[in-house]
């Protein structure tokens, strides 16, 4: 296939399936987080995570509150993303207590207020849950667009970190139009089912 014929599929299905997280009632938000909490449980039943990244629900996406809730119980250190300030498109992981100070990023998502102190190299984490918009069986994963976790993820190679995909059932396609940067993730989590790939 052409590359630009793989542009606009990938612009079609990321906006296809943007409108169908959106279109999702509060009810149905509301119980997927609870079941993602309850599948993270289960699946970690026998060795608890020492840290783990998770992020902030936007755009529809899966809801984690409720897991980040539940680690803070469990005192599993969190992280969240934060746009790297001066390199494009990179991330950092920032430590999120109850007490972080927050600031929007220019996507208008919340992120920990930037304190070099408190970040992890994603390589540290035992556990990095990343968000997408579509997914298939195979792992392959789409993300909004701005290539920042296919850079983390880049990192990730030799590490020992578990690496998540989070999504609605409503998520999943047949086959993701996949690019050579692309990382397959090695398992992904829906409310309903954990997908090892
Ligand atoms: N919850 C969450 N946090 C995250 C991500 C994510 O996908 N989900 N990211 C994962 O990468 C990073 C932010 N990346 C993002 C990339 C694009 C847009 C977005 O809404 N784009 C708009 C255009 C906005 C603009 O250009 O100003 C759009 O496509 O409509 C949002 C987040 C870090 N934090
Ligand atoms: N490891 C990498 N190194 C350099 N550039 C990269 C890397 N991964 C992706 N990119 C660039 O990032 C841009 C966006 O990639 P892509 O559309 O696959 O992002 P995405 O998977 O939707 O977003 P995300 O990974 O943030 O969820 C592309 O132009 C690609 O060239």
């Amino acid at each position: 296939m052409e590359t630009s014929d793989k542009l606009v599929q990938r612009k079609q299905l990321r906006q296809l399936i943007r409108g169908r997280r959106q279109a999702l009632s509060a009810l149905t938000q509301a119980s997927a987080q609870e079941s993602l909490k309850n599948q993270f449980i289960k699946l970690f039943a026998s060795d608890k995570p020492e840290s783990i990244a998770i992020y902030l629900a936007n755009d529809g996406e899966l809801d984690t509150l409720k897991l980040i809730n539940h680690c803070w119980q469990q005192n599993i250190d969190v992280y969240l993303p934060v746009i790297h300030p001066f390199s494009r498109h990179h991330l950092l992981f920032q430590q999120y207590t109850p007490t972080t100070k927050m600031v929007l990023n220019r996507f208008g998502i919340s992120e920990p207020k930037l304190n070099s102190q408190s970040t992890i190299c994603p390589q540290n984490l035992s556990v990095l849950c990343t968000p997408l918009v579509a997914f298939d069986s195979q792992g392959n994963r789409m993300g909004m667009g701005g290539g920042f976790y296919d850079r983390t993820l880049s990192q990730l190679q030799q590490s020992k970190t578990k690496v998540i995909g989070l999504a609605h059932d409503c998520q999943q396609v047949d086959s993701v139009p996949v690019e050579p940067w692309d990382m397959p993730l090695s398992m992904i989590m829906t409310p309903t089912k954990i997908i090892n790939c």
